[in-house]
């Protein structure tokens, strides 16, 4: 190889190097962010629900987060191809950032309906776990994604969730939500039982929350 060439493979391979480091950097940038924009969320949702602001913070909803980044492939004929099937997302909640390409729909009333892109909007969906904790008064969307004709699309969805992290707290229908009305409808649980119940029944298209049913 010529001195010429060793030059070209230094500076390509020190330019993805500057490239991963950037990648890691803004990574974690917006993981901070997003992390901090989920903690806002919790104390939002706990005010809603008639409890103290730090209620869900304090159940460790916002302890833990990941981020997952979607490609989706441009296919000819979507209705042949996957994309992302039929599914509730099993932690407390997702904040999502889509591209314009579009493709995401929520499934509301038995009908699909097409969740378009807004530039510089988040979408929040409540996750299983949520709609556990508050005995069904939050629902956990079902959504699928349908792949684009010409188009590839990307997403990155910021999960909340303790997958990832031991907790030996108890997760049931929040006590001060229960009335002779409003009757538990979900046992209480480990989240350990959550993640194991959901990874062996994989997608098969059924919401993880109606094993859990009492
Ligand atoms: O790509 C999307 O818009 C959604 C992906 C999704 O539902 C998920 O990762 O759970
Ligand atoms: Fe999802």
């Amino acid at each position: 190889m010529s001195v010429g060439n060793n030059n070209v493979g230094i500076v390509l391979t020190l330019s993805v190097v500057v490239y991963v480091v950037e990648i890691r950097e803004v990574t974690f940038k917006y993981s901070n962010h997003v992390g901090q924009l989920g903690k806002l969320l919790f104390e939002l949702l706990s005010e809603s629900l008639g409890l103290p602001s730090n209620y869900l913070e304090e159940m460790e909803c916002a302890k833990g987060h990941a981020l997952v980044a979607n490609y989706y492939p441009p296919c000819p004929e979507p209705n042949l191809t996957l994309g992302t099937s039929k599914h509730s997302d099993p932690d407390f909640l997702t904040i999502l950032v889509q591209d314009q390409v579009g493709g995401l729909r929520v499934l509301y009333q038995q009908h699909w309906i097409d969740v378009p892109p807004v530039a510089g909007a988040l979408l929040v969906n409540i996750g299983d776990l949520l709609q556990l904790m508050t005995n069904d008064k939050f629902k956990s969307v079902e959504h699928r994604v349908l792949a684009n004709k010409i188009d590839p699309r990307v997403s990155v969805a910021c999960f909340f969730t303790m997958h990832l992290h031991q907790s030996s707290l108890l997760y049931g229908p929040i006590k001060e939500l229960l009335s002779d009305e409003n009757p538990p409808v979900y046992k209480d649980i480990l989240l350990t039982d959550f993640v194991s119940h959901y990874d062996s029944k994989g997608l098969d298209g059924r919401s993880a929350l109606s094993y859990f049913r009492l």
